[in-house]
């Protein structure tokens, strides 16, 4: 299981810019997460690492061997990768065992070893019971796994799955993702996944890297995107966050002084004195009986999971909507009190500094 490594890789399609100089510093066995709205850039990164694009600047590298620049390139097939995409592309006419023995046929195993192998790996993907049927008498599930199987038969060292659970309901989805984290337990090979789905990278990953317009904003453990983005756009992305602007008078330890609307808080952050934004997640926000630091208008309710999920408009911050949990009813323009409970603070200039912030996630991840 290689350490991938890349260095300012860049690629452009025509005149379009698609990845801009990514940074990315993966240790071996990790579950990394490509996260980012459509078009960021993910699918083109997961296609550089697996040698089917080349890049026009920087390096990829898997521990010390160098993959991958303008001038050298090592085929996909030299890469000791597997990779598994939306679509299952299993070969209609072989039985699953036959799908999954077929990869290992270019391999040199005798007879009885390549069997146990295929045994070993439609036990592992749960399959067994249904080697003998053809991809057309399984669920779309069972067809995914039976793509896994394959590209795991071979041991790959580095695993890349591209949104391979798209085509499947919430149920199987969440089914599938027990088996990736339990199959990523057992191989110990790096796993490489893309998607738009928070909730999914969060369920699997190890580290997610949070993409967008071609750069790596933030790479981290999933604790760290959620409670210490490093930019405004990380911080609005994951966990139906909002960025409230604030003014930050001192700072002291990684504690901000700060003044929202006419409140004055303390709060932990990375941001130096002057504009900044104030991270916050619904948790942070709590209705209070007196004025507390914010006025604010009930917008909206709907009764979700044990609460009221409650949107309420800011006076004091031209009407920005805060969400937050309350515990009973309440009528739409209601005014009410807000108190801000936690949240993280960070510099207005942090949208310019988001390479930095990728490298600094990468060391510390
Ligand atoms: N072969 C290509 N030729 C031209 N443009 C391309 C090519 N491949 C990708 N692009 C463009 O590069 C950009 C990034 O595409 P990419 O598929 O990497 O994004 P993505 O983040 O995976 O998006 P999605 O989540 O929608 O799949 C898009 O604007 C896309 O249209």
């Amino acid at each position: 299981m290689p350490h991938v490594r890349a260095f300012s890789l860049s690629k452009s399609f025509g005149t379009t810019n698609v990845l801009n100089q990514i940074d990315l510093d993966l240790p071996q066995g990790s579950f990394l997460a490509l996260l980012g709205p459509s078009g960021c850039g993910k699918t083109t990164l997961l296609r550089l690492i697996a040698g089917l694009e080349l890049p026009d600047a920087g390096e990829l590298r898997f521990d010390d061997q160098l993959i991958a620049t303008s001038g050298h390139f090592v085929p996909p097939e030299r890469r000791d990768l597997g990779m598994v995409f939306q679509s299952y592309a299993l070969w209609p006419n072989m039985t699953v065992r036959g799908n999954v023995a077929f990869a290992l046929q270019s391999h040199r195993m005798t007879l009885t070893e390549r069997r146990a192998r295929v045994d070993q790996m439609l036990t592992a993907t749960g399959l067994l019971s249904l080697a003998d049927r053809r991809p057309q008498d399984l669920s779309g599930g069972q067809r995914q796994r039976v793509a896994l199987a394959r590209s795991l038969a071979l041991r790959p060292g580095l695993l890349l799955l591209d949104e391979p659970l798209a085509n499947l309901d919430a149920h199987l989805r969440q089914q599938m993702l027990v088996q990736f984290r339990q199959l990523h337990a057992e191989t110990g090979a790096t796993f490489i996944l893309v998607t738009h789905d928070q909730d999914e990278a969060m369920t699997v990953a190890t580290h997610i890297a949070v993409m967008d317009r071609g750069q790596i904003q933030q790479m981290g453990c999933p604790e760290d995107l959620y409670r210490r983005p490093a930019t405004p756009m990380v911080a609005r992305f994951i966990g139906h966050g909002v960025t409230v602007p604030v003014e930050v008078t001192g700072t002291l330890d990684g504690i901000c002084d700060l003044h929202v609307g006419t409140a004055a808080l303390r709060l932990p952050g990375t941001a130096k004195p002057g504009p900044g934004w104030l991270c916050l997640h619904r948790e942070d926000v709590r209705l209070c009986d007196g004025p507390g630091h914010l006025h604010a208008r009930i917008l909206s309710q709907s009764f979700q999971h044990g609460h009221y999920l409650t949107h309420a408009l800011t006076d004091a911050l031209d009407d920005q909507m805060l969400t937050l949990l309350v515990d009973r009813p309440l009528t739409t323009h209601t005014p009410v009190g807000l108190e801000i409970t936690g949240g993280w603070v960070i510099g207005r200039d942090a949208d310019k500094t988001s390479q930095a912030g990728a490298r600094r996630g990468a060391v510390n991840a």
